[in-house]
């Protein structure tokens, strides 16, 4: 059998009805007889092209094997964030349950409206989505949502970043969050054999205050929720030096959670430096700039601080020109550890299995490559031994079956 049956409590097939119940992109099941191909051939940007590339091109073939090889691939998302997975559907039934919003539900208007001049500008359209997200509700609908999105992916577990300050500031009951957010982890493991755990992180254009209330979540035993495992900080990094939030990634490693704020994402290699040396950092998210300094670059390798890269978000934020100048093939050729993510997916018109395809062709990486891409994410998880295990074999297990003559 070519597609590994899940496990009696794992994660159900891509077209159980518990994932498929919204309408979805239908994604292709391994299918026999399949050979190793190249994936120098895919397209940029959406780099997967939906629709045949022409009727007798090997090329074309190649880059429809992969495509449908990174669909059924067991993976694990690292850095995609909470509220910035909101797709359109379920951005629309938040704006429904809201109707004074400014956000458009129209998934075509969306596009226009997720299309952003820099970063500046995606933090504001950020933050009206987050306008949308009112009561414990709306928080557990978005994040069970967001789950389902992932099970469709062959996502077997991601660490989603979750930013509680902008919540309680808005007046949701601390309480009340975690509980919502709990619930819906719970669930979504139940119903799509996705496991969640959380990064909380400090939004840090908002200061010192949220960084405060941010810990404050974190490490309060009656309010920190059992998913959560790591501890970051986002937004914008111009204007928001990293070393003033030092106490705070203390307190937060000291009550046993992992560091892994964003750096170098808009701002130069010293801001990495500062997020290892200050922060602590155990993964960087993004990192993007680390290219220009070859110090750090072995510094990364050597102790094996892995890079969380989100290729069409640098796009898309324009933090990067182009995929072609996106840095991605130094890190690699450094030695360092590179997981691929999504970020924000539906606000950059991505998902995992595109950001993928984009790896694919900007390292001209085959199964065994992309495979191998989906370990390393899983190899720098906060997942348990046992849980890396299961996962790791699966996508042997499924690869091997792929590959087989
Ligand atoms: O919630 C507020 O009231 C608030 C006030 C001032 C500033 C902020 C933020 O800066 C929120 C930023 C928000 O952005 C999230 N995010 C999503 N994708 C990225 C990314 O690629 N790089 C950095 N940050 C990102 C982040 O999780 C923060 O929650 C909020
Ligand atoms: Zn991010």
């Amino acid at each position: 059998m070519l597609r590994p049956a899940p496990p009696p409590h794992g994660p159900p097939a891509y077209d159980d009805p518990r994932v498929i119940d919204q309408p979805i992109t239908r994604v292709s099941r391994p299918r026999p007889g399949r050979r190793r191909s190249r994936g120098g051939t895919l397209t940029d940007h959406r780099a997967v092209p939906d629709g045949p590339t022409g009727p007798t091109s090997d090329a074309g073939s190649a880059a429809r094997d992969l495509h449908a090889f990174i669909a059924g691939l067991p993976k694990a998302e690292l850095h995609v964030h909470h509220v910035g997975s909101a797709s359109p559907r379920i951005v629309s039934e938040l704006a429904a349950r809201h109707p004074d919003s400014q956000v458009p539900t129209d998934p075509e208007a969306l596009v226009d409206y997720f299309t952003f001049t820099d970063f500046a500008h995606f933090i504001d359209v950020y933050l009206s989505v987050v306008d949308l997200i009112r009561t414990p509700e709306d928080v557990r609908l978005l994040t069970y949502e967001v789950a389902r999105d992932m099970a469709r992916q062959q996502v077997r577990y991601a660490e989603l970043t979750i930013t509680p300050y902008s919540s309680t500031k808005r007046g949701i009951d601390a309480r009340a969050f975690m509980d919502a957010i709990e619930d819906a982890r719970k669930a979504a493991e139940a119903d799509f054999g996705t496991v969640l755990r959380w990064c909380f992180d400090i939004p840090g254009e908002a200061g010192l205050a949220s960084a405060d209330e941010t810990v404050r979540l974190a490490t309060d035993d009656a309010l920190r929720p059992e998913g959560l495992v790591s501890f970051g900080l986002g937004g914008p990094e111009i204007g928001v030096p990293r070393p003033q939030f030092k106490p705070h990634f203390d307190r937060a490693v000291a009550a046993g959670l992992h560091s892994v704020p964003h750096a170098g994402e808009t701002t130069g290699p010293e801001t990495v430096w500062d997020a290892l040396t200050e922060l602590r950092a155990e993964r960087i998210g993004h990192g993007t700039s680390s290219a220009k300094d070859p110090k750090l670059l072995a510094h990364l390798a050597e102790h094996r601080i892995a890079l969380e890269v989100c290729p069409t978000s640098n796009i898309a934020t324009r933090a990067v020109r182009t995929l072609d100048e996106h840095p991605i093939k130094e890190f690699v050729r450094a030695g360092i550890l590179v997981t691929i993510n999504s970020d924000d997916p539906p606000m950059f018109g991505t998902d995992l299995n595109n950001e993928y395809a984009v790896a694919a062709r900007l390292l001209d990486l085959d199964e065994q490559g992309l495979a191998a891409l989906a370990k390393n994410a899983v190899e720098v998880s906060f997942l348990d031994a046992a849980g890396k295990a299961r996962i790791m074999d699966e996508i042997d297990t499924y690869t091997a079956a792929w590959l087989a003559p």
